[in-house]
């Protein structure tokens, strides 16, 4: 086939130490698996280079586009992103491949005590108001401080005392090396994740077939279900990855538990719902409990900004 004729495939990725980390277990495993070569070619998207936070940049697509321009041009074979950062629309061209074994999905306190210990006042780091509302909501007296940058540079922000803590991605601070600075990982029962939190998607080009097949070797079934149950959810919400939405689905004993929230970004109400279902109708599952959501004020509540 074209891909091993022409030495190695080349896998796209943003520079950031997390994201060549991820792409590097992909590449590890697809070599693994296939027997290809696998290249790493760093890509720099508007994420990485816009000061602004995620919210008011428009949120979709700023870690992706870059890279899926270089998938559709070929300067790629394929993509490795966060699954979290993807829009939930499908993109003409592009075929997300793969989803490899999801990690760990839950969000992490970084800082001096677990959220119940820290003083009344403290001041929080996140600029995800999926985060706030949550936040807000088990902790009221918080102040939140919104902030931006990668996982090394909100750390930093702890141990140089501007802030007394800060919430970020488990999976993200496994990736880093930096789990020694977690105080607390949240139970989803207090603080759902962002829906596709802890798995990556793998995307190439629609019409590369052989491409398609070769990536596919990595996909785990129990994970796409998963995620797609997650980002069903967002997508009838009609929300983006800057939305006050939570959701976490996993496979208990052969059915697919479904639980989402849609949160006031001020944390004063919440509604969460849970379903389950049969794991091969995973999008059904999330499609119904979007519309049972929406039923009880979800849209009103994303609608309202401080
Ligand atoms: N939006 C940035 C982003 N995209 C993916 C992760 C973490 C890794 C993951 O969830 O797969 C992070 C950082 C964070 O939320 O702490």
């Amino acid at each position: 086939m074209s891909t091993g004729s022409r030495g190695p495939l080349r896998l796209g990725t943003r520079k950031s130490l997390m994201a060549t980390t991820q792409s590097q277990g992909v590449a590890d495993a697809l070599s693994r698996l296939t027997g290809h070569a696998v290249e790493l070619v760093g890509v720099t998207t508007q994420g990485d280079v816009s000061k602004a936070l995620l919210a008011q940049i428009g949120g979709t697509g700023v870690f992706v586009n870059a890279l899926r321009d270089k998938v559709l041009s070929g300067e790629v074979d394929f993509a490795v992103h966060s699954l979290k950062d993807l829009p939930t629309s499908e993109t003409p061209g592009i075929a997300l491949a793969a989803t490899p074994a999801r990690d760990d999905a839950r969000d992490a306190l970084c800082g001096p005590a677990k959220l119940a210990d820290l003083p009344r006042g403290a001041r929080i780091g996140t600029g995800s108001p999926r985060r706030v509302a949550q936040l807000r909501a088990l902790r009221p007296d918080l102040e939140i401080v919104p902030i931006r940058g990668n996982a090394d540079t909100r750390l930093r922000k702890v141990t140089d005392g501007e802030l007394d803590a800060v919430v970020l991605a488990h999976a993200g601070l496994k990736r880093i090396g930096r789990l020694d600075a977690v105080s607390e990982v949240f139970d989803p029962d207090q603080m759902l994740p962002a829906p596709g939190q802890g798995s990556l998607a793998l995307e190439c080009r629609a019409d590369r077939d052989d491409l398609r097949a070769l990536l596919g070797t990595i996909d785990d079934a129990p994970t796409r279900r998963a995620v797609t149950a997650e980002r069903t959810v967002l997508a009838v919400l009609e929300a983006g990855c800057s939305a006050p939405v939570g959701t976490y689905a996993a496979e208990v004993d052969e059915r697919l538990h479904l639980t989402a929230t849609v949160a006031a970004y001020d944390g004063s109400r919440q509604v969460r719902l849970s379903a389950s279902g049969h794991p091969d109708a995973a999008e059904q599952l999330g499609r119904d409990l979007a519309d049972r959501l929406l039923a009880q004020g979800a849209d009103q509540l994303m609608g309202e900004r401080e």
